[in-house]
């Protein structure tokens, strides 16, 4: 008997694993490896709304929370995936500059909003009114955070890189049955996969798909993330991440020559020197339509829980989220009602 089965090994299923092996409690993790957002992510985690200059809800907590998450993980695999980098958001006006301002003075923005305008910072990105520094930023590496932590269960004998299918679960009121496996609990974090779990398929997950390009710049030299129409991540020798599309339509995992070109219209707008495009990738983003997560327990079934809708913001919102669900799980404390899969009831 086992403690937990993960259904679903990218960031969600990440964040759930580590913090049910944290505690000292064994876990066995399923993923297909089909369709995988976290792959594709950029990673970048940033406490602000760099569209209209508000912050997000216990961002300071997230952070924190990331921080330790990380670190933890880092020592354990040998491997960095935290990389601390600020994000320069570039202005596309005067008035823009004064939003900034006026956001930098209000609590819960002014940790994080620079006041010192950045001018002139990069040979060959063009911003004619400047940039604003934002910090506590960076970006994880999710695609080394994966290979290493899949590896690591791996050799604990703890990962399954098979489907799992919900239909040949027993369920009874003391703990599950898969296969050869017996659980106290399985935790759903499927990602845009659970549009396949006759569990929970009727949560309102939409799905966003998303495009990213990666390519080569040796002129460029950034050593910030750059946010204009897309953003620009550097990744290290001369490598660039560029993104992303958002699409609400298509639901393949496909990269589509039309996101290719609107990634290339914003990024010419945006810095001047030469540069090829390495790969294009693909992923569904699982969102959800009041933009909140989905954690929970099954109105019927005790011993399912999901952990999915993490959005745009897997990376900071994986770690919090799990932890949450965890101590629902383990000591029965409530889960915030935004986040609780109980507001579709
Ligand atoms: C282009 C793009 C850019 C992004 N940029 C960022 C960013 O900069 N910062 C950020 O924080 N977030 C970003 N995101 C969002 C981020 O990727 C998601 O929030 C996060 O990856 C969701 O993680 P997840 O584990 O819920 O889903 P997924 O990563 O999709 O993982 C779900 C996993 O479950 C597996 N699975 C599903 N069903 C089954 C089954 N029945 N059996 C076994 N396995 C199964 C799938 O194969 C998959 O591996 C981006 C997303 C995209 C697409």
């Amino acid at each position: 008997m086992i403690d937990y089965i993960v259904v679903g090994g990218g960031l969600a299923g990440i964040a759930m694993a580590e913090t049910v092996l944290a505690k000292g409690k064994s876990v066995a993790v399923f993923d297909s490896g089909l369709a995988n957002a976290s792959g594709v992510a950029a990673g970048v985690y940033n406490p602000v709304i760099l569209k209209r200059f508000s912050g997000l809800q216990h961002a300071q907590e997230q952070l924190e929370g990331l921080r330790v998450f990380y670190e933890r993980l880092e020592a354990r695999l040998g491997v960095k995936v935290n990389f601390p980098m600020p994000i320069l958001r570039r202005f596309f006006s005067v008035e823009e500059q004064n939003n900034w301002f006026a956001a930098s003075d209000r609590p819960g923005l002014s940790d994080f909003l620079s006041t010192q305008l950045v001018k002139d910072h990069y040979a060959y990105v063009e911003s004619p009114f400047d940039f604003g520094l934002v910090t506590h930023t960076g970006y994880v590496d999710t695609q080394a955070l994966l290979r290493a932590y899949h590896s690591y269960l791996q050799d604990k004998g703890c990962f399954f890189r098979t489907s799992f299918n919900p239909q040949e679960l027993v369920v009874s009121d003391d703990g599950v049955a898969y296969q050869d496996l017996r659980a106290h609990h399985v935790v759903f974090a499927e990602g845009f996969g659970l549009k396949s779990n006759p569990y929970f398929n009727h949560l309102p997950l939409n799905g966003t798909k998303g495009e990213v390009l990666l390519i080569r710049a040796p002129k460029l030299s950034l050593d910030a993330i750059i946010k204009g129409n897309v953003f620009v991540l550097p990744m290290g020798s001369d490598l660039y991440k560029v993104g992303a599309t958002y699409n609400w339509e298509d639901k393949t995992t496909e990269a589509t020559p039309a996101a290719r070109q609107e990634l290339i219209e914003k990024l010419t707008e945006l810095i001047s020197c030469d540069y090829e495009i390495v790969d294009q990738q693909a992923g569904i983003r699982p969102t959800v339509k009041d933009r909140k997560p989905l954690l929970g327990t099954h109105a019927q079934y005790n011993r399912l829980h999901l952990l999915n809708g993490l959005g745009t913001r897997g990376v900071m919102l994986g770690p919090y989220c799990a932890q949450i669900l965890f101590e629902h799980i383990e000591q029965g404390t409530a889960i915030p009602a935004s986040l609780d899969i109980k507001r579709f009831a």
